[in-house]
């Protein structure tokens, strides 16, 4: 899905935003680089969300600048910024009253010419992107009545049938089970496309990441490869946690142990 695809970058620059007064991003800038794989991680309430949403244009700054391959996102119309980047959102409470196909055709819409009807390569999309989440059993259903984790695999399928080169994430793994989260993790890695995601799960940022960013009230406070960020020390102060942290005798990638009975 991913071999013509034409390459993508992406630069936030000093993104601020503030609600009743209170400074809920402080001067965050990221980038990734065409190919990677970046975690962006913190705890709740750290504005993951917040500059996610920044990034994908629902809610603009206060002050700073998101380019993606040098465009500038809200200079941009909606239907450019679709073609360039596909969105996994955290909020998809909408309970479409679709047929699964249907709802993933939707990703398809900023490549059709308005009233074109859905054609045979639309639905040849959906059907490999729906089988690409381990999702095409599901493709009669409708979508409001899958499980939390059948609707997060099929919102993937959506993203992934609108053929960005440049994914935004927030909290793809929400509601998969372990395999399923494996299994959607080496998706993204597989696909070589550029990708941003907000994670909860450290071990999984810390075995699929290629660069990580790390939130705390508003501020970006660690960022660098996962074995950089993600230390005990770190972890402990951001998350108030205890953490024993080595490397997989396997993949030499940080694996992280918790001691949920000495939190701090
Ligand atoms: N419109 C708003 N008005 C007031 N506060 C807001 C608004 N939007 C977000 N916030 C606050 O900003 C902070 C960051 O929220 P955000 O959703 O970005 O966090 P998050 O890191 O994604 O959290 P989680 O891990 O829980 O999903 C939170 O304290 C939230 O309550």
């Amino acid at each position: 899905m991913s071999e013509t695809l034409p390459s993508a970058h992406l630069q936030a620059s000093h993104l601020c935003w503030q609600a009743a007064a209170a400074h809920i991003l402080r001067d965050v800038s990221l980038h990734v680089a065409q190919g990677e794989l970046v975690g962006l991680l913190g705890p709740n309430g750290s504005g993951k969300s917040t500059l996610l949403r920044m990034i994908y244009r629902i809610l603009k700054p206060a002050s700073g600048s998101v380019e993606v391959s040098g465009s500038d996102v809200w200079r941009s119309s909606a239907r450019d910024n679709a073609r360039a980047m596909a969105v996994l959102a955290q909020e998809n409470t909408s309970e479409f009253e679709l047929l699964v196909r249907d709802v993933v055709l939707m990703g398809r819409t900023p490549h059709q010419s308005p009233f074109a009807r859905d054609s045979a390569e639309d639905f040849h999309i959906v059907a490999q992107a729906l089988e690409r989440v381990d999702a095409k059993y599901l493709s009669e259903r409708m979508f409001s009545t899958l499980s939390g984790g059948e609707k997060q695999r099929v919102l993937m399928a959506r993203a992934l049938a609108q053929q960005a080169p440049l994914l935004v994430l927030d909290e793809p793994t929400n509601h998969l089970d372990v395999r399923h989260q494996f299994e959607l993790m080496n998706l993204i890695r597989s696909l070589g496309l550029t990708a941003l995601a907000a994670l909860h799960e450290l071990p999984l940022a810390a075995h699929y990441c290629d660069r990580l960013y790390l939130l705390k009230d508003g501020v970006l406070v660690a960022e660098g490869t996962p074995s950089e960020v993600l230390t005990p020390e770190i972890i402990a102060d951001v998350y108030g946690v205890r953490a024993l942290v080595r490397p997989s005798p396997r993949s030499g990638k940080p694996l992280i142990e918790f001691m949920p009975d000495e939190l701090l």
